[in-house]
């Protein structure tokens, strides 16, 4: 297509929000007018799905579960008077509690005033916190905030080493909606001892964000933490950032959270137009059909070119890919569905894999992320007339134009600045664009089978190493990895079992291993 004919197709398509400034850019995908006259009757179908959906429908069929994150945002759709009370009253708990973390009502025993926030949990509630605190965080947040969103010892020990100074003054986190998850648990007793270990009283600094009824919460209510903000089972891990979870770190660290809680209601209310070319998720939602052929045949590569939107992407692989990747389609055929998803930071990432985007195998479409505010103030110049913004103005659309010029497809998406109206709309448009993107191909976009396989696999491993010291303890003598696997029946797991002995024997934990650690037929393990 000759630039005039890529002008006028800019034009046709360039969807404009004026209230929140924002643009989408959909021209660089390469549909035409048949492929868009062919969605139109799935699209008029999600369309109702989705309305059905915010009116409370169970559109979470396999959980028997309603979806209500859009009512968050909006309680005045809510199905019931008395949901909307309730996210009234949570919001108005949030508020008020971080007011009173600001202005020392409530504080630690041993000083005025918290310092520091530790954040403690995994997936949804860890990652949109994540991305909310790296994208608006202000620098004279009246608290800093920190996260442990892994099992990892090391990991543990770093952030608890950062800031161990000022534990005295760090207000705990714990967020999970089930109040269950393993990994936030350990976190959770880790943290604990940390405390103990400093004579701090955990439950004085320590805050539950959970389910009604968790274990978390029956924990929380029995230790007498300091306070407990409910999740409901109508708001998913991944679509939670405008629930507590989000919304009480944010609110601690100074964002404004009525300003995102707005931007996403405006942009709720782009996205529940029934005409495509109005409304920005559904374009949304047609590109990345076409670009992969409605099966996820190509990657979403996702490229804010702003540092304060790094962890977008990693926010939208669990959005994106815990909602799409599916096994089975609503109507229980195979369907092996979803859209990968990765991204990191435009300019920079032109230095890391853009070669490969550029001529290597065509197996993705880009977004491009550009914010028009270069940054709070003026730039000077690093050549003649020509400032940092205009070279990363430059790289992105030289990207663009480079790749399109290889056939390769790109969405670029145009924001004024990144503020908590803004960041709230982008959460919002890619909520509706995968829950419309779901109804194209099918599937539930709000459970999440997958995962529950993996947890039981671990725990299964972890029962496994449990069985085999009972084993070694009782046995008293060495014992060759088959004796081992045979005495704890689990012949068949003994690789397995090799492989927990190695990690025991690396950490210097209850086993002698003997022989050769590379020839494991040759090992034998005893009692320490
Ligand atoms: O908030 P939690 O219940 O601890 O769950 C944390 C995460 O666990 C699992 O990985 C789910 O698939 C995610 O959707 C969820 O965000």
């Amino acid at each position: 297509m000759d630039a005039r004919s890529l002008w006028k197709r800019y034009q046709d398509w360039l969807y404009y929000h004026e209230g929140l400034g924002l643009y989408l850019d959909i021209s660089r995908m390469r549909f035409d007018d048949a492929f868009v006259e062919s969605m139109k009757p799935k699209f008029a179908q999600a369309f109702e799905e989705m309305k059905a959906l915010e009116a409370g429908a169970v559109a979470n069929p396999d959980e028997g579960r309603m979806v209500g994150h859009y009512w968050l945002r909006n309680p005045d759709i809510a199905p019931t008077p008395e949901l909307k009370q309730e996210i009234l009253e949570n919001l108005s708990h949030i508020e008020e509690f971080a007011q009173k973390v600001h202005n020392g009502t409530i504080h630690p025993p041993s000083a005025s005033k918290f310092t520091d926030i530790l954040s403690i949990g995994i997936g949804g509630s860890a990652l949109g916190p994540q991305f909310v605190s790296t994208a608006l965080a202000p620098e004279s947040a009246p608290l800093g905030i920190h996260f442990i969103d892994n099992t990892d010892p090391a990991g543990i020990d770093a952030l608890l080493n950062q800031i161990k100074d000022r534990l005295a003054t760090t207000l705990v986190l714990v967020i999970s909606k089930s109040g269950t998850t393993p990994d936030t648990r350990n976190g959770m007793i880790e943290v604990q001892k940390a405390f103990e270990s400093m004579n701090l009283k955990f439950a004085d600094h320590a805050v539950a964000i959970t389910g009604h009824d968790s274990a978390l919460e029956k924990q929380a209510q029995k230790e007498g933490w300091i306070d407990i903000f409910p999740m409901h089972d109508w708001v998913g891990g991944r679509t939670s950032e405008l629930s507590g979870v989000g919304l009480v770190p944010a609110a601690l660290q100074g964002i404004d959270i009525q300003g995102m809680l707005a931007g996403a209601k405006e942009m709720d209310e782009a996205t529940r137009q029934p005409d495509l070319k109005d409304n920005p998720a559904a374009l949304l939602a047609l590109s990345w059909y076409f670009a992969g052929n409605g099966r996820g045949e190509k990657d979403m590569v996702v490229l804010p070119y702003k540092d304060s939107l790094l962890l977008f992407s990693r926010y939208l692989q669990q959005l994106v890919m815990e909602s799409l990747g599916k096994e089975k389609d609503l109507a229980g055929n195979t369907v092996y569905q979803g859209i990968a998803v990765y991204g990191n930071k435009g300019s920079t990432d032109q230095h890391a894999y853009v070669q490969q985007l550029r001529e290597g195998v065509p197996n993705f479409f880009l977004t491009f992320i550009e914010v028009l505010e270069d940054r709070q103030g003026h730039s000077p110049a690093v050549e003649p007339g020509i400032t940092t913004g205009d070279y990363l103005l430059g790289f992105l659309y030289g990207t663009r134009e480079a790749i399109y010029d290889n056939q390769r497809d790109s969405i670029s998406v145009t924001i004024p600045q990144v503020n908590p109206r803004i960041v709230g709309a982008l959460i919002a448009l890619y909520d509706r664009a995968v829950g419309l993107y779901a109804s194209l191909i099918n599937v539930n976009a709000y459970h999440q089978p997958g995962v529950e396989a993996g947890k039981k696999a671990a725990s299964e491993i972890l029962n496994l190493q449990t069985r085999i010291m009972e084993v070694i303890a009782a046995e008293g003598k060495p014992l060759s990895l088959e004796e081992l696997a045979e005495k704890a029946d689990a012949g068949d797991r003994i690789e397995m079992i090799y492989k927990i002995l190695r990690h025991l024997h690396a950490n210097g934990r209850q086993v002698n291993l003997s022989g050769n650690l590379a020839q494991p037929a040759s090992l034998s393990v005893c009692a320490r």
